[in-house]
This record gives C-alpha cells, sequence and structure tokens, in this order.
C-alpha cells in the first residue's frame, strides 16, 4: 500500500471527556458527525494543513495538535488521511451547538459517540476512536463494498512515520 495519496487531514479535539465534532452540511458523510479537518494544500505540511482547517471550520488556534496515526479508505480508490488530536485547554471555551458554513459543531461524549445504536456518526471513527486513544501509532484501513464496510485491520506505524507529518 506504500503508494496511497494522503491527501486529507482529520481533527478530534477532546475538552474533559468530550470531542468537538461536526454535523457535515456537505459531502462526504454528507449529515453525519466527524471531526474536523479537510485536504492539504500543495506545498503544506499535515500538521499545518491541519491547524489551518481546524481554525477555518471552528475558529480555534491549536497551539499544539498530536499526530494520531493514518487512516486509509479503499474502495474503487485508496484514499489517505492524517489523524491528529489535540486537547483544548479548560480556560478556552467554545459555545455550543455552533452552525456554520460546514454544518453544526457540538461537543460530545466519548460515550455518545461509541453507543452502537448511534448510527448518526460517520462509521469508521466508531472503530479507530478508541485504538487511538491508547496504544501506539497506527494505519488503519478501511475496506469497501457498495458503500458498505467489509473489513477493518490496524497495522503499527513504523517509527519514521512522524518524519513526514510537520
Ligand atoms: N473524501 C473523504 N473524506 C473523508 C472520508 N471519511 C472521512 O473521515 N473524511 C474526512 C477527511 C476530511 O477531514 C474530511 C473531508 O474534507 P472536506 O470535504 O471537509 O474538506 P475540503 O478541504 O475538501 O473542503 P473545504 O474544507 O475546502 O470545504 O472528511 C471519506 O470517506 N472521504
Amino acid at each position: 500500500m506504500a503508494d496511497v495519496h494522503y491527501p486529507y487531514t482529520l481533527c478530534l479535539i477532546r475538552q474533559d471527556d468530550q470531542f468537538l465534532l461536526l454535523n457535515r452540511q456537505k459531502q462526504p458523510a454528507m449529515g453525519m458527525w466527524n471531526g474536523v479537518g479537510g485536504k492539504i494544500e500543495p506545498n503544506e505540511t499535515p500538521t499545518a494543513a491541519v491547524i489551518r482547517e481546524t481554525f477555518e471550520e471552528t475558529g480555534i488556534a491549536l497551539a499544539e495538535v498530536r499526530f494520531a496515526g493514518t487512516v486509509v479508505l479503499r474502495a474503487e480508490q485508496a484514499v489517505g488521511i492524517y489523524l491528529y488530536l489535540a486537547d483544548l485547554p479548560i480556560d478556552q471555551t467554545l459555545a455550543t451547538p455552533l452552525a456554520t458554513r460546514e454544518g453544526i459543531l457540538d461537543w460530545k461524549s466519548l460515550n455518545w459517540i461509541l453507543d452502537p445504536d448511534n448510527i448518526g456518526i460517520i462509521s469508521n471513527l466508531k472503530h479507530y476512536l478508541p485504538n487511538i486513544l491508547n496504544g501506539p501509532l497506527c494505519r488503519h484501513t478501511f475496506d469497501y463494498n457498495q458503500h458498505q464496510l467489509t473489513d477493518y485491520t490496524t497495522d503499527v506505524l513504523p517509527e519514521d512515520a512522524l518524519q513526514s507529518i510537520h
């Protein structure tokens, strides 16, 4: 899978036991809850891109983000996403729900996100979120057939994976 292109970033911002999610206004995953993020621009590092996209979509200027692994979505083609976690300091508040051009931002608890009865979450997030909170940096690979998830596998990333993100 060495030839997978990683055009996207995605950030999960945490405060206490809550994560800031976006109920998306547009495709992909229109109407679903996901982290914030978007496309990396030419000559931009993934880390710079995730900080820029987070600011554009939430108004939050993150001082620090942590690389949290990668996601590969395999359907007819494979597309890669750089994952990040960020802790929002407790004295920095974001009043929600907040309607923006991109959708509705709101803080959601881990239990709410992972609840098996919650069908409003983008399906891959439920699988990889618990794994990126604990354990080593991984590549999370999702296989789809006709938009249905058929397989989910994880591989631990090599130590030099961090070099490509800054
Ligand atoms: N394209 C695509 N993106 C996905 C999938 N699953 C998933 O979590 N994502 C993430 C990666 C990005 O964080 C986000 C899609 O990016 P976007 O459409 O909001 O961003 P963009 O930069 O292209 O658009 P914009 O912010 O300039 O409007 O969703 C998927 O199946 N396809």
